[in-house]
């Protein structure tokens, strides 16, 4: 049985993709203090959350079963993204379901803030009239600058055009033409701090991005102007914006999203030009619906398919790429398994080449299945195709990557290089048909090896014998051959032997073989 634990609030259509899904165990258990849930997440293979769970390196140290933490939602900063990736735990968010949501509430919000909406509910429920003090503004024809244009500020634009504003827009990271594509004004920051009425932040949390809007941001802005954030509590100093209202700098600000969460007491609290909401961006039953449903459908997916869709910290590999990529990533695996047998000591260096037709294929997952071949062998831990490349960058291997159009003796070929002090190995691999994995060369010796069960390697001289000697010690020792493969060296007098045997051969018949005449060296493998 799979297990699932959702720690956070739900959607039910979300639960009940879990419930109707043979071999999945789902359970709801919200609000758990951090010390209750490390106590029992160690049972769980996924764990499905919100906001509020944070998960901790000490969360994920206590999970030692854990494959997968949905997040049904956007905003990932409650996750140790670092940590979960170094544990070989898959990080996913659903990055579409909320949007409209989310903008919708960013809108909603600047209308509440310009017209007194919350204000004058509460005066009125109080006993007073107070129609002069809470007069408010229009914002047609004023100027809103949207700060981050990616899905959210994208649709506040657009909605804001609705409303006939001026909407002028800054990201680094979309290019002018883009946005003026999409009919708005791509600007500074400087310049949209200067020209806007009100502003409006869609950025993620980042190192970057948190106190952007600060004193400093505000002594470059209009006076009088709103802000609006539905993004993520601290891209607006809090300190700072109570000054900046307190002053008049700022003549309003709506906020949904806090530094610390929940709040708890608050300055800005104490002035009514502060409105503000729990969180609720995403709050409708619309957008709850669409996440709960989109989280479910991908943790299950990875967790029996295999396939992984809107990961955070691993290539997505998702259905038609999967197909033609799956068997590719078989032969990677197999072929980082045999090097790791073949080094003499540790690896300092991993060369991956592509030969052949591999257009319009990213092979990255390829490339990660070949590393989690080749660690696994080497270190201590479980390695996946999250952490495998975190994991040989901590242990100082250097991976490099290139792929060529031109096709040799294969269609399509794989080569990879892996370099230890005492020299390299070369191992290239192929599929034959759709699905059989071959080892076509080792160093340099051609051969068409099927990588699979006990083998052993053995360097030989090619002469009369040398193979009848090897079965006959295997014979003696009641060992069966499987399969052989001889391949011999090119330009050279020896020859390469892969024995695939129906048991795995002990270690005192290894030395036997060892000692035969002919024979130089004798390597077992397990693949
Ligand atoms: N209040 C709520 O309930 C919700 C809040 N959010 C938050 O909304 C924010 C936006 O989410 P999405 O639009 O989905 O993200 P997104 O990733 O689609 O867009 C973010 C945009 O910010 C831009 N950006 C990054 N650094 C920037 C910088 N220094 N200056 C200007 N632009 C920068 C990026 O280029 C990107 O276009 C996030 O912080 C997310 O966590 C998302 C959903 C619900
Ligand atoms: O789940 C929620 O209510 C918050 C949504 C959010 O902030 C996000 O998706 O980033």
């Amino acid at each position: 049985m799979i297990k699932v634990l959702v720690s956070d609030v739900l959607g039910d259509a979300g639960i009940q993709i879990f419930k109707d899904t043979d071999g999945i165990e789902v359970d709801v258990n919200t609000g758990l203090p951090p010390e209750e849930l490390k106590k029992i997440i160690g049972d769980y293979d996924a764990l499905v959350i919100r906001s509020a769970t944070k998960v901790t390196e000490e969360i994920l140290d206590a999970a030692k079963k854990l494959k997968v933490v949905g997040r049904a939602g956007i905003g990932l900063d409650n996750v140790d993204i670092p940590a979960a990736t170094k544990r070989g735990v898959v990080v996913m968010n659903t990055p579409t379901g909320n949007v409209v949501t989310t903008a919708e509430h960013a809108i909603a919000m600047m209308m509440a803030l310009t017209r007194n909406i919350p204000q004058g509910t509460l005066s009125l429920k109080a006993g007073r009239w107070d129609k002069k003090k809470l007069q408010g503004r229009e914002v047609y024809n004023k100027t809103l600058g949207v700060i981050g244009f990616g899905k959210i500020g994208s649709i506040v634009a657009d909605r804001a055009r609705g409303l006939r504003m001026r909407v002028v827009v800054y990201d680094p990271f979309v290019t002018p033409e883009q946005i003026q594509k999409a009919g708005f004004e791509s600007i500074t920051l400087d310049e949209l701090y200067a020209q806007s009425d009100y502003i409006s932040v869609h950025v993620p949390k980042l190192k970057e991005t948190t106190g952007l809007l600060d004193k400093t941001a505000f002594a470059k802005m209009k006076d009088g102007v709103m802000i609006m954030n539905c993004a993520r509590g601290g891209i607006v100093n809090e300190d700072d914006l109570q000054e900046a209202i307190a002053s008049g700098k700022v003549a309003g600000a709506a906020l949904d999203v806090f530094e610390t969460e929940p709040p708890g007491e608050c300055r800005l609290f104490e002035l009514d030009r502060l409105i503000c909401t729990p969180h609720l961006g995403a709050s409708t039953r619309e957008a709850q619906t669409n996440v709960a449903v989109a989280v479910a459908q991908q943790i299950i997916d990875y967790l029996i398919n295999g396939t992984v869709i809107n990961a955070v910290n691993v290539p997505s590999v998702a259905g038609d790429l999967l197909k033609k990529i799956g068997p590719y990533m078989a032969v990677g695996d197999r072929m980082g398994c045999l090097q790791a047998q073949l080094a003499d000591g540790p690896v300092n260096s991993v060369t991956i080449e592509y030969t052949g037709d591999f257009k319009g294929m990213d092979m990255a997952p390829v490339s990660t299945a070949i590393l989690k071949g080749l660690l696994t062998p080497m270190v201590k831990y479980a390695v996946n195709s999250v952490n495998a490349p975190v994991v040989a960058k901590d242990m100082g291997i250097k991976v490099t990557e290139s792929t060529t159009a031109e096709a040799e003796d294969y269609t399509h070929l794989i080569t990879l290089r892996v370099a230890t002090e005492k020299g390299e190995n070369v191992v290239a691999g192929t599929l034959i048909g759709r699905r059989d994995i071959k080892v076509v060369k080792i160093n340099n010796f051609r051969l068409e090896l099927v990588p699979e069960g006990h083998i052993l390697l053995i360097f030989n001289k090619d002469r009369p014998g040398a193979i009848g000697g090897i079965g006959t010690t295997l014979g003696r020792h009641n060992i069966n051959i499987g399969r052989m493969h001889v391949g011999q060296e090119q330009d050279g007098e020896h020859n390469i032997i892969f024995l695939q045997t129906d048991t795995q051969v002990p270690p005192e018949v290894i030395e036997e073989l060892r000692s035969a005449q002919m024979v130089n060296t004798v390597t077992p493998l397990e693949l």
